[in-house]
């Protein structure tokens, strides 16, 4: 059986969950422009940011002539008040972004690109994700670990950030960038079997 496939991704997150799965994958590259379009909504985002992945890791694949494997890409989006947060670019905006997120609910989409032999397959997962209502002093400390720099939002629900979360309805592992239930079932409409 054929357990192979490209993993166009920079996310250790989405490496390590698919290997844990026993999967075999290979890198592949996907630069894409993340810039956000106007009035656009977050989840429609996330799903044109996966699908832009995979077209670019499709062309460098292509252009390398590289052997057929299935490519997978994704994309994490984190929305609250109708806005996206993407990765903060210093600790300034990661210390905004948690402020912004303290004691309420957000939302975490996270979009699955599976291509392989013609097809693709798309799946939106969404999560809804209750902070507690964090103290000045807990950002500045968590902010200091350095884990929010990486992350959508500001945060890794994998790691200290998990200290933070009161709720959570959806996918722990579609927060943290790559959700294994609906992951599983597109890699299985082209192939490959998780067990
Ligand atoms: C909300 C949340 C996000 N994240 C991470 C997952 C993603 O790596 C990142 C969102 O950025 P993405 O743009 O989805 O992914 P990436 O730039 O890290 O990797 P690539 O585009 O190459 O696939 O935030 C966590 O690790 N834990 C969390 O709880």
């Amino acid at each position: 059986m054929n357990r192979t496939l490209y993993l166009a991704s920079q996310s250790p997150r989405r490496w390590e969950l698919l290997k844990n799965l026993g999967l075999t994958l290979l890198p592949l590259a996907s630069e894409v422009d993340e810039s956000v379009l106007p009035n656009e909504r977050a989840s429609d985002y996330c799903l044109r940011i996966a699908r832009l992945k995979s077209q670019a890791a499709q062309a460098v694949k292509q252009e390398q002539q590289l052997t057929d494997y299935p490519i997978l890409t994704a994309d994490t989006t984190v929305s609250i008040d109708e806005q996206i947060l993407g990765k903060p670019k210093d600790a300034q905006q990661a210390f905004a972004m948690l402020k912004q997120l303290s004691g309420r609910t957000h939302q975490v989409f996270t979009a699955v690109c599976v291509s392989f032999a013609g097809q693709h397959l798309d799946v939106v997962q969404t999560s809804e994700v209750t902070f507690k209502c964090l103290s000045h002093e807990e950002i500045l400390a968590y902010i200091a670990t350095k884990e929010p720099m990486d992350k959508a939002g500001a945060y890794g629900i994998q790691q200290l950030g998990g200290v933070f979360i009161e709720h959570l309805s959806g996918s722990f592992s579609g927060v943290m960038g790559l959700p294994i239930f609906e992951t599983s079932a597109l890699l299985k409409q082209v192939g490959i079997s998780v067990l």
